[in-house]
């Protein structure tokens, strides 16, 4: 798959390089949910069929990040995991353009005009509910008739995992309340963290549980405090951990910002700047405050204990 950088309006030289007949699915694709891979599934099933190559085009940053709206707090799938996934799912091109204040108020026309129909699209696979140009003025069903119906238009209907309708803003809801169980299923996979291990507060050790606190690569939406049972990918090994998502209450009053830390089970080497990337299999519980740091190292014993049960389950 090539990755390629795009910004409207598109130049010359871009359109040169960038114009090929092609099969494109077109969204935001924050989280790459279920309901997302049948969209880009569906792309890549249609340019087969058509014998042309499959594309992605998504928008970065996220719109609601450049349009300042208050309820963004982060991605779901940062750039770097979105490509990763997409890259697994057999699509040949990836277009990003880069959503500016400039590109957010061009209109829908434009939009088909100025940026699909020149790279030369001939289909768009979209979702029930895509939306595009100026204020998202534009739908799935305005795409034919803009374009003068040059664009080939699939539209690809909600999925329903258990009845419910699969969605970005379902899943940031499930991380604010913890189910993590519950988004593995809607993402097909579990919610993963990727960061590099840095220094703490050397207390871990002291205490008989050493923990790797995560500085993460890219601004993540963090699920709710507390402890997760966890699987981690170090050096292409995967080993079984328990999380703690928190502010430490037990050692600070008004700390604010939380660690991520996380103590490997069976495991014993040095991690400073290692890579780590951490998926989230079960909430255990809430992070509190203990009276003394015996009742701490008794809990972590115990949720140590609980995350081994959880992980050694082979679902
Ligand atoms: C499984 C686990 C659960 C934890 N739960 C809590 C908790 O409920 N309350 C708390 O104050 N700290 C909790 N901690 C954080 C410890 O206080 C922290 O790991 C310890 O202070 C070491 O910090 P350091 O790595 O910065 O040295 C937990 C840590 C782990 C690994
Ligand atoms: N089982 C383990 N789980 C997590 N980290 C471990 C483990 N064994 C050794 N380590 C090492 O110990 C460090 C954590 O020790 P800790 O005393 O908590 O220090 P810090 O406060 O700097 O995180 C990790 O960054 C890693 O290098």
């Amino acid at each position: 798959m090539e990755t390629i950088y795009l910004t409207y309006p598109l130049t010359e030289e871009e359109i040169a390089e960038h114009a090929r007949t092609q099969v494109v699915a077109i969204g935001q694709f924050d989280g790459l949910h279920l309901g997302h891979a049948s969209v880009i599934e569906s792309a890549v099933r249609v340019a087969a069929e058509q014998g042309l190559p499959s594309a992605v085009m998504t928008f970065h940053p996220h719109p609601k990040e450049v349009m300042k709206k208050g309820d963004y707090e982060g991605y779901l799938t940062p750039p770097t995991v979105k490509e990763k996934i997409i890259r697994q799912m057999g699509v040949d091109y990836l277009y990003i353009v880069e959503f500016n204040d400039d590109f957010s108020r061009v209109s829908p026309g434009d939009f088909v005009n100025g940026m699909l129909l020149p790279l030369g699209i001939h289909t768009a696979v979209v979702g029930f509910d895509f939306h595009f140009g100026y204020r998202g003025e534009g739908h799935a069903e305005m795409l034919r008739e803009l374009s003068d119906y040059k664009l080939g238009v699939t539209i690809v209907p909600p999925l329903r995992v258990e009845g419910d309708k699969v969605s970005s803003s379902g899943i940031r809801l499930d991380l604010q309340e913890g189910n993590v169980k519950q988004i593995r299923r809607l993402l097909g996979r579990p919610y993963s963290l990727a960061g590099v291990v840095m220094h703490g507060e050397k207390r871990g050790r002291t205490i008989g549980f050493p923990t790797a606190n995560l500085k993460l690569d890219e601004h993540y939406v963090l699920p709710r405090k507390g402890v997760y049972a966890v699987r981690v990918n170090h050096n292409d090994q995967v080993l079984q951990g328990v999380m703690n998502l928190g502010v430490k209450p037990t050692f600070h009053a008004d700390e604010t910002v939380p660690s991520i830390e996380i103590h490997l089970l069976d495991f014993n080497e040095d991690l400073y700047g290692k890579p780590l990337s951490v998926e989230l299999i079960d909430f255990i519980r809430e992070e509190r405050r203990f009276a003394s740091i015996d009742e701490l190292v008794a809990q972590i014993s115990n949720d140590a204990g609980t995350a081994k049960r959880i992980l050694s389950n082979k679902d």
